[in-house]
């Protein structure tokens, strides 16, 4: 089955979707145009499913169109944009789900993903949800991905957590780890797409360009 294009612009400054998606796409033909705007409307006070998931189809649809606003300025184009955004959503007990995007940037970074660590991901099974957005010339097409990922137990995470927090895999990471480096050495189970987890759900994009 043939590719719609034979080139594809991926609006992302992620090297993992990068190299994600030149798995089912020549490398060459992938033209990289980072969002300029990296102000994101978080998820803060959003605690259904529904509002979640439409927040996260609102960001993917944002980075696209700041994109198309870089490559229009020299005339309207053809190529398709393609652009995502992952997050991790955990149950808390009393009040609904909450979304963990990337762990923050000042030193206070440990303490949190050890506490997304312990208190979230141990023993339990959290959702990672990727949102999808490809603009071909007026059609815009948007959709989410989710995969089901459940820790081993606490007495594993325990064993292992400040080593983990040492290699500094977490930062950058949605949800504070990388199911594909060392973080994958907390992973007991994956329901669903793994390229998902990664950032990029190859299933759906191949779906979506052929
Ligand atoms: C859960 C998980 C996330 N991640 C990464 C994938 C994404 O790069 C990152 C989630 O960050 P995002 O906020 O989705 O994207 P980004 O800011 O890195 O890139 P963009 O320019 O496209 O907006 O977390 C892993 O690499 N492995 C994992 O197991």
């Amino acid at each position: 089955m043939n590719m719609k294009s034979d080139k594809i612009i991926l609006g992302s400054r992620s090297p993992r979707r990068k190299e994600l998606l030149s798995q089912i796409f020549p490398e060459a033909s992938i033209e990289i145009i980072p969002p300029q705007d990296s102000e994101e409307a978080g998820f803060d006070q959003l605690c259904d499913l529904e509002s979640i998931r439409q927040r996260l189809i609102s960001i993917c649809t944002t980075k696209n169109d700041d994109v198309y606003r870089q490559v229009n300025q020299s005339g309207a184009i053809s190529t398709p944009i393609l652009t995502a955004d992952t997050i991790v959503v955990i149950k808390r007990p009393d009040s609904g789900y909450h979304v963990l995007g990337q762990p923050p940037t000042g030193p206070e970074w440990k303490q949190t993903v050890r506490n997304w660590f312990l208190d979230a991901y141990a023993g339990k099974t959290h959702r990672v949800m990727t949102g999808l957005c490809l603009r071909e010339g007026e059609q815009l097409i948007t959709e989410i991905a989710q995969t089901l990922v459940t820790f081993h137990d606490r007495d594993t995470v325990d064993r292992h957590l400040e080593w983990y927090l040492s290699t500094e895999e977490s930062v950058g990471k949605a949800g504070g780890y990388a199911v594909q480096g060392a973080g994958s050495v907390f992973v007991n189970r994956i329901e669903g797409s793994l390229s998902n987890v990664v950032g990029l759900p190859l299933e759906n994009v191949l779906r979506l360009l052929t």
